[in-house]
């Protein structure tokens, strides 16, 4: 049993999403078991240029998935599409469906998906404590208002979520603060008070140094192994942690290749995905590439 459990078994299931409240769907489908995504024929338009193409995405219940590519091949505008930041244009076979759902309240939604972007590191970024930037996710604000109804729960699990990721000892530190890895996981704590069904995550490594990438590529291992799916977008074939399994390329707005990673990240695909000579290696459960 985990020391957190010990402690507040309800903010275990906050990180272990044990809360399964078994509901079918209207076909007889469990809800636990619908694909979080389920994307078909989804093509989306920016200034007159056709950004995304045809995309056909299905990511399953239990799986985590990494998506590789390019800059500028749409793997944040996919992202988008899934927090419905970008709309695809209507187009006959269209599915944008979400955990079974193609039309979501965005606030509901977000909860259900956890985002950690660079955009809303940014966003973050305010004369604010990392508690107090945690506890906002329950708002989906930054920050804590008067208005707000903050309950004791609320304040426990926030506190037992930064125990867990290693940060409790920031709690009271202001996000301007804090450095840039610290910053990432006051992210993930803020998306987990939901206890979200997925992560996703946008380059989610960038601009970390060598121990703070170790210890986030750990602290996601975590968090999948405790059954909350992984979306993976990044340009570090290290990232990839074990438990991910499968590997989307994506080039000029299409799906490039869809398979078991093993399968996928090849010399000869991403040679063709890049443009440039590139060789993979394996190290133990982990991938490298060079060029
Ligand atoms: N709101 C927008 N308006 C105009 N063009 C856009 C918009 N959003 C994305 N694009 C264009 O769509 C293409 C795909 O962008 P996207 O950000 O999805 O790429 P990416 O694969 O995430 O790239 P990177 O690896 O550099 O982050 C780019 O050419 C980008 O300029």
């Amino acid at each position: 049993m985990s020391k957190l459990n010990q402690t507040c078994p309800e903010a275990e299931n906050h990180i272990s999403g044990r809360q399964k409240n078994i509901k079918t769907g209207a076909d007889g489908v469990e809800i636990d078991q619908v694909p979080v995504i389920d994307f078909q024929n989804v093509s989306v338009i920016k200034e007159g240029r056709l950004i995304l193409d045809h995309v056909f995405v299905q990511i399953g219940a239990d799986e985590h998935v990494a998506i590789i590519g390019p800059n500028g091949s749409g793997k944040s505008s996919l992202i988008k599409v899934m927090t419905r930041e970008y709309y695809p244009i209507d187009v006959p076979g269209l599915s944008t469906k979400i955990m079974g759902d193609d039309v979501w309240n965005v606030f509901d939604l977000r909860k259900r998906l956890g985002i950690i972007t660079t955009d809303l590191q940014n966003t973050c970024l305010r004369d604010t404590t990392v508690f107090d930037t945690v506890l906002s996710g329950y708002f989906s604000s930054i920050g804590i208002y008067d208005i707000f109804e903050v309950t004791l729960e609320m304040k426990v699990t926030v506190l037992e979520i930064l125990r867990f990721l290693g940060i409790g000892h920031l709690a009271e530190q202001k996000m301007t603060k804090i450095s840039t890895g610290e910053a990432r996981k006051t992210l993930i704590a803020r998306a987990l008070v939901h206890d979200p069904k997925a992560l996703i995550l946008d380059e989610p490594t960038n601009s970390l140094d060598m121990k703070s990438i170790f210890q986030f590529r750990k602290t996601i291992s975590t968090i999948a192994k405790a059954g909350k799916n992984i979306i993976l977008v990044t340009h570090d074939l290290a990232d990839i942690i074990p438990e991910i399994s499968r590997v989307i390329l994506i080039k000029d707005g299409k799906i490039f290749a869809d398979g078991k990673k093993e399968d996928i990240l090849t010399n000869e695909n991403l040679t063709a995905l890049f443009e440039v000579p590139v060789t993979v290696e394996k190290h133990g459960d982990y991938y490298a590439a060079f060029c």
